[in-house]
């Protein structure tokens, strides 16, 4: 299969389209967690009661009038499958770990996924390209609508819907940004920003979500509160914050550019060299180096590569897809030599 069919087959439809201001925002994504009233959450559920709940979600879907969704069950994947899967952000680092009755349902675009008996019953969601939260929003909402016709949410009039962490609790939402902030980072800006971030009611996490560490300048923000607002509020909160970080983010890449030009040429050169030559690469390093190169093609320092390798590439190199591809464990060093040959390849297929 040749490389252009491989990026094709194996990510999302929805990555390799091109996204509003998409320079600065790679992704948006809404979610929403549900529970069926009755049933304990996953962590108390019994098999019996784990079950039910995939059964009743199941059913709800076969209904393909709205939304034709397609049901896997976890635990038929491998463990190289299931990797992979979380390394296209269509399912979350928990839910990669398997288990009996756990499933994920998605679009045959990938932009809508459903987990199945992740932390809460259900918990739906909806990614973008580049900067479309509203969009994400509208149509998670419509497939929420669409659940709730099928199912029995747990909901109190009081405190909104109910889920298996209280930080949940009342929408049951959370919306964020995928922001890629290297021209913050190079001005020694970011500690700064995250900081005003987070007094404005949002989180900043890494690129795999709460508890990983941000990598290739990429930062996942989103909001902290579900309860006592509603989405709109939270979604506009969310919008304006990302608007500031975007005219931020181009106010010192254009900074850098005018002051340290050389520097920043050379660095960016450099990471392009190693990219496109290296014959051993680790992961981190990739990521690193990906993004440097990224923040060439959008300055115009470099010309002659699509800006979708980056996104592209941090997907295709990670651990779990490389053997994906291969259809076979790799041992650590075998897959930094294969991971190299990859990026080599991409990068050439570009300039052609
Ligand atoms: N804007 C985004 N673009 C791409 N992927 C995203 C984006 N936001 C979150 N993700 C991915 O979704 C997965 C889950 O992220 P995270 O743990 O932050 O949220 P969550 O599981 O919905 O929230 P909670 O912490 O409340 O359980 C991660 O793999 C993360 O990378």
């Amino acid at each position: 299969m040749s490389l252009r069919d491989l990026i094709n087959k194996e990510l999302s439809k929805w990555m390799l389209a091109p996204g509003p201001e998409s320079d600065v925002v790679i992704s948006s994504r809404v979610r929403l967690a549900r529970n069926i009233t009755g049933i304990p959450f996953p962590n108390r559920a019994t098999p019996e009661q784990a079950k039910q709940v995939y059964n009743q979600v199941q059913k709800a879907l076969e209904d393909r009038t709205a939304f034709n969704l397609k049901l896997v069950d976890l635990s038929r994947l491998s463990e190289i499958e299931r990797t992979a899967m979380m390394e296209k952000h269509l399912i979350s680092p928990m839910h990669a770990e398997g288990g009996q009755y756990k499933g994920v349902a998605f679009s045959e675009d990938e932009v809508i996924s459903v987990m199945i008996n992740e932390e809460d019953h259900i918990r739906a969601q909806v990614l973008y390209p580049g900067f479309q939260v509203e969009e994400a929003y509208r149509v998670v909402n419509q497939l929420d609508n669409f659940l709730e016709s099928k199912l029995d949410f747990a909901f109190s009039e009081k405190y909104g819907y109910l889920t298996a962490c209280p930080t949940n609790v009342g929408t049951g939402m959370r919306a964020s940004v995928m922001v890629h902030l290297p021209g913050l980072n190079l001005a020694n800006r970011i500690q700064q920003m995250l900081q005003g971030v987070s007094k404005l009611g949002l989180t900043v996490r890494g690129v795999f979500g709460e508890g990983t560490e941000a990598q290739g300048n990429l930062y996942q923000i989103s909001n902290q509160v579900t309860l006592g607002r509603t989405e709109e509020e939270i979604i506009d909160n969310l919008n304006r914050v990302t608007e500031k970080i975007i005219e931020n983010e181009r106010y010192w890449r254009q900074q850098l550019l005018k002051e340290r030009k050389d520097d920043l040429t050379d660095r960016i050169m450099r990471s392009y060299g190693l990219l496109m030559y290296a014959h051993k690469m680790s992961s981190e390093e990739a990521v690193r180096l990906l993004s440097d190169v990224r923040l060439g093609i959008d300055l115009g320092i470099i010309k002659n590569v699509e800006p979708n390798v980056f996104s592209e590439l941090i997907v295709l190199t990670r651990p779990g897809y490389l053997q994906k591809i291969e259809n076979k464990t790799l041992k650590p060093e075998e897959r930094d030599i294969r991971r190299a040959a990859l990026i080599r390849k991409r990068l050439r297929l570009t300039q052609s």
